[in-house]
């Protein structure tokens, strides 16, 4: 019995709303699912009432942490929505939304226009080919300016966005909005909490103004769009539908991005936002092919969405939910399915059951029967699907392009106050780890000691804070650290050779590996160049085995080693005596013996980090970078204040909020990301290896 979707396709909108922190996108997306009839009550975030940001942490902190999925309708279309947080810490959220997005919306705050986390998004929203409109977002704040915030999208993005509006009025005095492509007026009652607004003609003192800006994007959008142009310059008549029509299309292509002005706290534009949502952000079918590969031929498919096609999702976000249990989200590219179907994981290769499908409202959920292409929703049952895997009609499985994990940079140790709590923090860390991919632990085999990883402060605090509270975990929690990471920088062989001869059978393994550095994140590749077998086949994965646990422990302070080609090109083996066991060994040595010649160094995380400061402080913040071995890559102005821009390695910066704070008497602001790893200097990494007590040094057996 087949079920029939509620919106077709073409109305369907799967849209993001991402910032940089505090820009108001929970703020923004309250208003969203109030005036779309989905909440009847506006909640403040700062009341720690938002219906959005549900988890206790995030209503306590008054922060989004994780994103949470939610759906509108709007003028016969169905969006669905997924806030995404603005703290760096929480880049994975931002990454796996936009892996599923079709559209987004970019919130600025009026007063400070692009700012270090919305270029973030920004670029990862070009990386994943994600069409953007701009709601220029507290034009009621002191200090809002909606031209200067314009100009930062083309001088801080180099994006060609343009006004598709004019605010009336800005701070006490913003009133509402001009519609530049139909050159009417909306103008908000005050008292109605944004539900009642006027349409009305552009009043006289402003009309001048909006002709010449309706002129200036005209233009903008004949820069893109041929038909326009033609008609532009023929002199012919332009419909407002054509106008919008052609604003749509590069929008689409990512030519164009429109810019509109609003004021969510004071309920003002937001209902013409969604017009916008609908007008210029894709349908599932506006956008390009979604790619994927067929897991036996290796063969390149590409996704269109259609319901009648075979049914192919990616599931981008597992979550735990004190009452279902376990929820994974999926984005359905093609085909349907019902509930209570299986699926096949062409990911892990396994079959799993869809037990329940719900429509999610941020923590409200309806159960819904079937889902079909171009949806999101969350499946209920699937037991080892994890974010990033693919899930197909089991007769045709495909795997669908994945999102990118980035590496946690920054680690603490735990330790749990009793044999119980071991078992709760082992449990809490299966959990947490499942629903957030860049929530590492592992655990050191010589002390025993656990050591979760994350990407951040606030990142492992936050993880800190869920284990004691909804997992029980009583622990101390040592001071973050760096994590960080060992490699070879110049190619050697080896020998490792594992002889035992204690009475009765003994132990033979013997093995010469070549070492080459590997491309920085290309990770661990393993060679097996053995002719004539003299290494037989079946120990030939033992070897492979040795290696890799080797390296997960380090070679010079305990760090995992990475990026490392090995070659296996020679050894010998013993009739009785060869084992899988004694193999592994002799690749571990081999690896050990393979360092003194190997240029083992320590890298460390470098951080991007951008400062923000009144001009008075400029030398002295600099000063500080300098101290930290920062190196400064550029400065810039930024209306009155300056910004600096800088790489410093991520150990340098803890406590570099409070440093700023005082010598900037509160007014300077900082953000920083990952940004690569690099080779500690040679003082430093002697430092690291003497701290943690130095590794074995080279032996031979
Ligand atoms: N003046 C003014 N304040 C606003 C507006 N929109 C949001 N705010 C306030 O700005 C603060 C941050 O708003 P949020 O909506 O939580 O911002 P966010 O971007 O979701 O923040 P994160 O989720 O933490 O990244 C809150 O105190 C809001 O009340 C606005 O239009 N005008």
């Amino acid at each position: 019995m087949a079920n029939t979707r509620e919106f077709p396709l073409a109305k369907t909108r799967n849209i993001g709303i991402m910032a940089h922190i505090d820009a108001g996108k929970t703020t923004t997306t309250e208003r969203i699912l109030y005036y779309t009839g989905k909440i009847h009550k506006i909640g403040e975030t700062h009341e720690g009432a938002s219906q959005m940001d549900w988890m206790a942490q995030e209503q306590e902190r008054g922060i989004t942490i994780t994103s949470a999925a939610t759906t509108a309708q709007w003028k016969d279309h169905r969006i669905n929505i997924i806030d995404t947080p603005g703290h760096v810490d929480f880049t994975i959220e931002v990454e796996r939304s936009l892996r599923v997005l079709d559209g987004a919306i970019t919130v600025l705050d009026a007063q400070s226009g692009v700012e270090p986390q919305t270029e973030n998004v920004w670029r990862q929203a070009t990386t994943y080919s994600v069409p953007r409109i701009v709601f220029v977002n507290k034009m009621d704040k002191i200090g809002a300016d909606f031209d200067y915030s314009v100009q930062t999208l083309h001088d801080r993005l180099g994006a060609n966005a343009h006004a598709v509006q004019m605010p009336i009025g800005a701070e006490d005095s913003f009133e509402g909005v001009i519609d530049l492509i139909e050159m009417k007026a909306d103008l908000y009652d005050e008292d109605e909490l944004g539900t009642k607004w006027d349409t009305v003609d552009v009043p006289a003192e402003y009309l001048e103004q909006a002709k010449k800006r309706r002129t200036e994007l005209v233009e903008a959008v004949a820069d893109v769009d041929d038909d326009i142009m033609e008609k532009y310059l023929e002199g012919d008549e332009i419909s407002n539908d054509e106008l919008r029509a052609a604003i749509r299309r590069a929008t689409i292509d990512l030519k164009f991005y429109p810019v509109l002005a609003g004021s969510a706290f004071k309920n003002k534009g937001v209902q013409m936002l969604l017009d916008a949502v609908v007008d210029y952000l894709p349908s599932p079918l506006d956008v390009k092919p979604y790619n994927a590969k067929d897991p036996e031929t290796g063969e390149a498919v590409e996704l269109t969405a259609g319901d009648d096609k075979s049914f192919a999702a990616l599931a981008f976000k597992i979550a735990t939910d004190p009452f279902v249990g376990r929820l994974t989200y999926i984005r359905v590219y093609t085909g349907s399915l019902e509930s209570g179907s299986y699926v096949q994981n062409a990911t892990k290769d396994v079959r799993e059951r869809v037990g329940r499908l719900l429509q999610m409202h941020a923590n409200h959920r309806q159960e819904i029967p079937e889902v079909f292409s171009g949806d999101i929703a969350a499946a209920i049952g699937l037991k080892n699907t994890t974010t990033g895997d693919s899930l197909t009609d089991p007769d045709h499985p495909l795997i669908l392009e994945s999102l990118e994990i980035p590496d946690p940079v920054i680690q603490v140790s735990i330790e749990p106050d009793s044999k119980e709590d071991q078992d709760k923090l082992d449990n809490a860390i299966q959990k947490l780890s499942e629903e957030d991919p860049t929530f590492q632990a592992e655990t050191n085999p010589e002390t025993g000691q656990t050591l979760i990883a994350g990407m951040g402060e606030l990142h492992l605090d936050i993880m800190v804070d869920r284990m004691r509270r909804e997992f029980h975990v009583s622990a101390k929690v040592g001071e973050p650290q760096v994590a960080y990471r060992e490699t070879f920088t110049k190619q050697t062989s080896a020998q490792g050779r594992f002889v035992r001869q204690s009475g009765g059978k003994g132990q033979y393994g013997d093995v010469w590996i070549e070492f080459t550095p590997n491309d920085r994140g290309a990770g661990f590749e393993f060679e097996d160049a053995i002719v004539g077998g003299v290494v037989p086949r079946e120990y030939i994965p033992a070897v492979e085995q040795g290696l890799k646990e080797a390296m997960a422990n380090g070679v010079l302070a305990g760090y995992p080693l990475i990026d490392v080609k090995a070659k296996l090109y020679d050894g010998s083996y013993h009739e009785v005596d060869s084992s899988e066991a004694a193999f592994k060994v002799a690749a571990s040595l081999a690896l050990r013996n393979a360092v003194p010649t190997a240029g083992a160094v320590i890298l460390e995380p470098i951080m991007k980090v951008e400062v923000v400061m009144p001009e008075e402080y400029l030398g002295d913040v600099m000063g500080q970078i300098n101290g930290r071995r920062g190196q400064i890559d550029g400065m810039e102005d930024r209306g009155n204040a300056k910004v600096i821009n800088a790489f410093v390695p991520l150990a340098e910066m803890f406590g570099y909020a409070t440093t700023l704070r005082s010598a900037t008497q509160g007014r300077g602001t900082f953000t920083m990301t990952f940004d690569h790893y690099s080779a500690t200097p040679k003082s430093i990494q002697e430092e690291i290896i003497k701290k943690n007590g130095g590794n074995n040094s080279p032996r031979e057996n």
